[in-house]
């Protein structure tokens, strides 16, 4: 096969991790690491256990319990989701029968998945990394080749350390400008998939750059590489850069010494060459984007603050008039309602988008000094342990505790309705999370996503706000 010379970074990833082409089209992919949680990857251990196959390379599989295990401080084994804990037991034995380093409940370096995997130095740039689990494209934030797989795929990357995989095309989503204050790399993404849908990344992996890409902290990378799977891309990718180099660097799995110069000469390498061809390419003006909340139950069902939802009988086309139809039934609003004017009954904090620990000072900048309005449920929930201990020794839980918020252990929790913890029915929840399906936060469950900051500041209004709009708003009443 001709090769072109120049590549895209997405391409030569793939090519350093090319084990073979195959007859059926696919590429057979070299692996680095496979990370499982409880939920999906006890289920594919069990499998592969129960089919005689051994994992190839146990030191380079990890494990967490957060999807199904409680928030609650103080909690165990038990869990609020009936038969959670059968998952949680399945986990750990097989865990400890395959020799996989595990970050158990009430390990000191337990958290979400795609929030530990970089915190520990356990992914890295230029590494593949697949994982049972659909957001594992958060951590093309930091150069990493990952992406979700479902659990029969993890059983084959568990046995074989490879896999099996069609290469998707490459997309280039150019982003310059400067977002304005208080805007964030969740208004970015939101903002991108309100104008490219739902389904635009379909068949891509997508790199993200230009001039506002370059000046987003790692962790904002994280949330805009996250939501990559909500604009239905097969991953997302941001080339490594100093910033990227010192996130990394004196993590506890990073390379270390003589090792750590090497691993940087590499990574410097790992950009897509300059006249790389890219099979579609979309542009971004970081300077018109402004807060956005989610109105329905897709991510592109998105606007504004002070836009209104939509009247369904715009929409010309048929299937775009009845999903928002039936969105707008779902939670519970009318066409032509203005974002900012709906008022909410609880508010989340958490998540693999948004619960790190400059998620977590966002919205403690937001909250300090203040008060949730009457009647609204508030929870934070920490990405990781890491991340809770790193809040608690800035003080942020107590911001968040005398403002009224829960203050709870790290987790998935309410991100997704596990069977267990949920806001309840026809509740109407801001929240900084990914998905706001239909009871994606529990039966008629009602979610609008939006960044850490505005799910702070319309906790504390009772409405949906921005915290610029309550400050405005506040610095009226005075
Ligand atoms: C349970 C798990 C497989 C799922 C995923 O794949 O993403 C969950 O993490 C989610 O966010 O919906
Ligand atoms: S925090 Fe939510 S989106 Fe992320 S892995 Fe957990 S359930 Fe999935």
């Amino acid at each position: 096969m001709a090769i072109n010379s120049a590549s895209t970074l997405f391409d030569k990833l793939w090519s350093d991790h090319t084990v073979c082409e195959l007859d059926s089209g696919e590429t057979l992919l070299y692996i680095d690491r496979v990370f499982l949680h409880e939920r999906t990857g006890s289920i594919a251990l069990q499998s592969l256990h129960s089919a005689g196959y051994k994992v190839r390379d146990a030191r380079r599989v990890f494990c967490t319990m957060d999807h199904i295990v409680d928030t609650f401080p103080g909690r165990g084994d038990k869990t609020l989701m009936p038969s959670g804990s059968d998952f949680i037991l399945a986990t750990r034995s097989e865990t400890r029968a395959a020799n996989i380093r595990l970050f158990d409940v009430n390990d000191e370096d337990q958290g979400i998945v795609h929030v530990i995997s970089p915190e520990l130095g356990l992914v890295l740039p230029g590494l593949t990394q697949v994982c049972p689990d659909s957001h594992t494209c958060t951590l093309g934030g930091i150069g990493a080749l990952a992406w979700g797989i479902g659990s029969s795929e993890a059983e084959h990357a568990l046995a074989t350390g490879t896999l099996r995989v069609r290469k998707p095309k490459n997309m280039r989503v150019i982003v310059d400008g400067e977002l304005a204050s208080g805007v964030t790399a969740k208004d970015l993404v939101l903002h991108l998939i309100a104008r490219f849908g739902s389904n635009g990344g379909a068949g891509y992996a997508v790199e993200f750059c230009g001039s506002a890409i370059r000046r987003l902290s790692v962790e904002a990378r994280f949330t805009l590489c996250n939501m990559a799977v909500e604009f239905s891309a097969f991953t997302a990718i941001i080339a490594p850069d100093e910033t990227v180099e010192d996130y990394v660097a004196g993590r506890d799995f990073a390379p270390k010494g003589e090792h750590w110069h090497d691993a940087c000469r590499y990574w410097r390498t790992l950009r897509s060459d300059e006249d790389a061809v890219f099979d579609r390419e979309l542009r971004v003006d970081a300077n018109l984007i402004r807060p956005m909340v989610t109105w329905g139950t897709s991510p592109e069902q998105v606007a504004g603050l002070h836009e209104c939802t939509p009247d369904p009988e715009t929409f010309a086309e048929i299937h775009r008039r009845e999903a928002a139809q039936r969105a707008l039934e779902y939670q519970g609003l009318k066409p032509g309602q203005v974002i900012a004017d709906i008022a909410v009954n609880a508010a989340f904090i958490g998540s693999c988008t948004n619960s790190r620990i400059s998620d977590l000072r966002a919205a403690a900048a937001v909250v300090q000094g203040r008060h949730i309005a009457p009647g609204v449920r508030g929870v934070v929930v920490p990405g990781s342990r890491r991340v809770k201990r790193e809040a608690e020794k800035e003080g942020l839980d107590r911001i968040f505790t005398a403002a009224g918020f829960e203050w709870r252990d790290s987790g998935c929790s309410m991100c997704f309705y596990a069977g267990g913890e949920t806001f309840g029915a026809h509740q109407r929840v801001i929240s900084s999370t990914n998905r706001n399906f239909e009871g994606r936060q529990g039966p008629n469950t009602r979610t609008h996503l939006a960044s850490p900051a505005t799910v702070a500041a319309s906790a504390i209004a009772g409405y949906i706000t921005s915290a610029e709009s309550l400050a405005n708003s506040e610095s009226l009443i005075a």
